[in-house]
């Protein structure tokens, strides 16, 4: 068995784990990243980037079936999915060269391969001949897919994000569990890319949403696509000659069955903690094993143990991760001395169209904070004037502020550039802009950004603080 003493181990060579990495080796060289997988980070091979890039050609696809719209008549589409294939795998491997080219840069000596697992606090087993002794450890080991087990019943047709990038050819036809973000995001693509696509719910639920008109109002446009069941029952998966043979009952027709190529399972995503042993490192952890820790800090109580990134299951996404990996990789080199970082205005995006943006306090958090006093400024993207000029007339946004001081809070939206939206909004509530703030900053015309004007105006009235809005925006041009 060879051993090996060092002063940081980091446990997972994602987003997290490097920049955890970096930011450790600011204050020491003694210091090992282990990754049991492939380099590359889930976001780049697996995850964001692809997924985007499936995004793109659907969109492509999209804009040309849509063109009749302006009186503009392309000829027959044709989708060649093998070329679409090939372009999300060629520029995604671009994508992963970047990222194992970093990680190959750290010298050698920082870098050990194999499954790591907790044999005592301190002590970590790395495959199965190496035993290193850390004063530090920063678990970033990621999540992974959770798939509920009657969707195993599919066989070699059960496919998750992991697989589906690696697809040649488009298949025919795919049924998606999970309405969530993932599935929101793939199934849509998909489906502009000419395959069937079905998708299956529990609980209502339609990716992140709160709000019950926008909830609703989502559900209604993805309807309009492909049949979205948001709350569905499904009585058996089965493979069968032909593929994937599912019996639900639909809530218009009743009792179907339906096979499709592939059953895409996008489920929700477990955090990787339970292949580390995580017993033995003696941290307290909730009722699901998940270790408790302070998000300000990343540190699992007062050891000298610090969690990052989808690992803490906290918020999955990349920006996040990275900002966890840096807290948590300095933490690490200044233990016992800890630091609390700085967390940014929860903002989160779903690349569907419309898309979907969530910014700052849910809801569900302002009327916990403000007990009632807060308002909701609300728009509707149907009438929005530069929203109409190019086509993209759907969608709602609404805006909380807080009664008295005029503080944003939050908003949530599926509409029009929410990608954009969803950016001014977290930037107004990271500076704790009042919404009258909001309204002196400059708003160009024609825009989508006048419709978000309106819904700012709207709260203003609600909270008593602006007068009431004239019809139509006048004052801006027509559908402001
Ligand atoms: C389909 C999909 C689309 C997404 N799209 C977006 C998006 O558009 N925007 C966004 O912000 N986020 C997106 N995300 C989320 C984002 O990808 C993740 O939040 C982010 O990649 C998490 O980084 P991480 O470092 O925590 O984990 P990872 O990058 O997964 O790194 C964890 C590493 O730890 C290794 N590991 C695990 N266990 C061990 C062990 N015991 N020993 C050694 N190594 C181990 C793994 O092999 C892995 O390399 C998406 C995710 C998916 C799945
Ligand atoms: N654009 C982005 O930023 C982006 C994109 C993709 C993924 N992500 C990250 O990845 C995480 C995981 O995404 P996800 O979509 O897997 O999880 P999710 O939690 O967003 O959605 C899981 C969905 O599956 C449903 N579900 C659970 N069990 C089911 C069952 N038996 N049958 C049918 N439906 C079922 C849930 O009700 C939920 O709607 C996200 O929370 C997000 O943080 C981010």
């Amino acid at each position: 068995m060879d051993k090996r003493k060092v002063d940081i181990a980091i446990i997972g060579a994602g987003t997290a784990g490097m920049g955890a990495y970096r930011a450790a080796r600011k204050h020491t060289d003694n210091v090992v990243m282990i990754e049991g997988g492939p380099y590359g980070t889930t976001c780049a091979r697996v995850g964001c980037m692809p997924s985007k890039l499936l995004i793109a050609a659907a969109d492509s696809a999209h804009q040309v079936t849509r063109a009749s719209l302006f009186g503009i008549y392309p000829g027959d589409v044709r989708i060649d999915g093998k070329a679409v294939m090939d372009r999300v795998r060629r520029e995604r491997d671009r994508f992963v060269g970047f990222v194992v080219d970093a990680v190959e840069g750290f010298p050698e000596q920082h870098r050990l391969r194999g499954h790591a697992r907790f044999l005592s606090p301190h002590r970590i087993m790395v495959g199965n001949s190496l035993e290193v002794e850390a004063s530090r450890v920063v678990i970033a080991t990621g999540s992974r897919a959770n798939v509920p087990g009657f969707l195993k019943d599919a066989k070699d047709r059960l496919v998750v994000n992991d697989d589906l990038f690696d697809w040649d050819d488009l298949p025919q036809s795919v049924a998606v569990f999970g309405p969530g973000i993932i599935g929101l995001e793939l199934g849509q693509a998909l489906s502009r890319l000419g395959v069937r696509v079905r998708m299956f719910g529990v609980s209502g639920g339609v990716g992140p949403l709160q709000e019950e008109a926008i909830r609703k109002y989502a559900l209604k446009c993805f309807n309009e696509e492909f049949p979205l069941d948001a709350d569905s029952s499904v009585q058996s998966v089965e493979r069968t000659a032909e593929g994937v043979s599912i019996r639900f009952t639909d809530p218009d027709r009743g009792e179907m069955t339906e096979t499709f190529d592939y059953l895409l399972a996008a489920t929700g995503r477990r955090p990787n903690v339970d292949g580390l042993d995580i017993q033995n490192a003696d941290i307290a952890q909730d009722d699901r094993g998940s270790p408790l820790f302070d998000p300000y800090t990343l540190q699992c109580g007062d050891s000298h143990i610090f969690i990052a990134g989808d690992a803490n299951n906290e918020v999955p996404l990349l920006h996040e991760a990275a900002d966890e990996g840096r807290i948590a990789g300095n933490n690490a080199a200044l233990y016992p001395e800890v630091r609390a970082g700085l967390r940014r205005v929860p903002l989160g995006i779903v690349f569907t169209d419309p898309q979907i943006a969530i910014v700052g306090m849910t809801v569900k958090e302002v009327d916990e904070r403000c007990r009632g006093c807060y308002a909701i400024g609300e728009v509707s993207f149907e009438g929005q004037g530069r929203s109409r000029v190019i086509g993209a007339n759907k969608g709602l946004l609404h805006v909380y502020g807080e009664r008295g001081s005029g503080l944003f809070l939050g908003a949530e939206m599926f509409g029009p550039a929410a990608e954009h939206l969803g950016h001014l909004l977290a930037w107004a509530a990271q500076k704790r802009m009042t919404v009258s703030e909001m309204l002196d900053m400059p708003f160009y015309h024609p825009v989508i950004e006048e419709g978000l004007r309106t819904a700012l105006r709207d709260l203003n009235r609600k909270l008593d603080i602006g007068p009431q809005p004239i019809d139509h925006c006048l004052d801006c041009g027509p559908g402001g």
